[in-house]
């Protein structure tokens, strides 16, 4: 099922000459892991925080389940359905793990009685046992504070899961557990997974590769014709 599709998108920064992105039509679907590749300066970034409802495109639609992004209440629709992993984390270091997945609810306004029994939930799903919760992130490695980072970005059960270079910082085993974790997360749980890479193997993990070229989006290739 469409979840997000992209109808002849141009954007163009404010005070700037040339288009970032020109013409991408594309539709992300339920259930599936979306790579997009492109060399830097390509417009992944700039095409990401179009479709995390950060900014509204110069021209063209986003249509979110069929509704246009541009006309919809874009704080709701980021609070509610884009959950999103940084490459840095972006944890509150000083907090323990499970804290800062209650925090991101709290902002998120789920109920107070029943978030740290979720939190600590989630975080389990994600491979950190109670323990390591309890921890401060400080204390934690870089594949942990990943998986936090996914659990926050789940706290209010979006439909969207965006990650910026998710595995940038870590080794090749632990790459490939946040990988897993993604791929669940897809094909178990139905969420529209959109990872943005320069890594080749984060790239294998893809049900659809997204590639782009200076602004364009220049091909769509499904997992199997590859
Ligand atoms: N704030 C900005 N103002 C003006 N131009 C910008 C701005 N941010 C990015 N650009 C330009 O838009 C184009 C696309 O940039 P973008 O950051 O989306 O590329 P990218 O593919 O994510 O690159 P990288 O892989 O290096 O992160 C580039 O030409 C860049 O110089």
């Amino acid at each position: 099922m469409s979840v997000l599709k992209l109808e002849d998108i141009h954007y163009r920064y404010f005070g700037a000459k040339k288009y970032a992105l020109s013409g991408i039509s594309t539709t992300f679907h339920t259930g599936s892991i979306n790579v997009i590749l492109g060399r830097s300066g390509s417009g992944k970034t700039t095409l990401l925080s179009l479709l995390s409802g950060l900014d509204t495109a110069t021209s063209g639609r986003i249509l979110y389940q069929d509704t246009d992004l541009a006309t919809s209440d874009r704080d709701a629709y980021r609070a509610q359905e884009i959950g999103v992993v940084f490459q840095s984390y972006n944890l509150l270091t000083t907090a323990s793990a499970v804290e800062n997945v209650v925090l991101s609810m709290r902002i998120s306004g789920r109920k107070e009685s029943k978030m740290t029994g979720r939190a600590y939930e989630l975080l389990g799903a994600v491979g950190i046992d109670r323990e390591t919760a309890d921890r401060r992130v400080l204390q934690l490695s870089g594949g942990e504070q990943q998986r936090v980072g996914i659990a926050r970005a789940l706290s209010h059960d979006p439909s969207i899961v965006i990650a910026d270079e998710p595995t940038g910082n870590l080794d090749k085993d632990t790459q490939r557990a946040i990988m897993e974790i993604f791929t669940r997360l897809a094909h178990s749980d139905g969420k529209c997974v959109i990872i943005v890479t320069h890594s080749n193997s984060v790239a294998s993990y893809a049900d659809y590769t997204h590639m782009m070229d200076r602004g364009s989006l220049i091909a769509v290739r499904p997992k199997t014709d590859r």
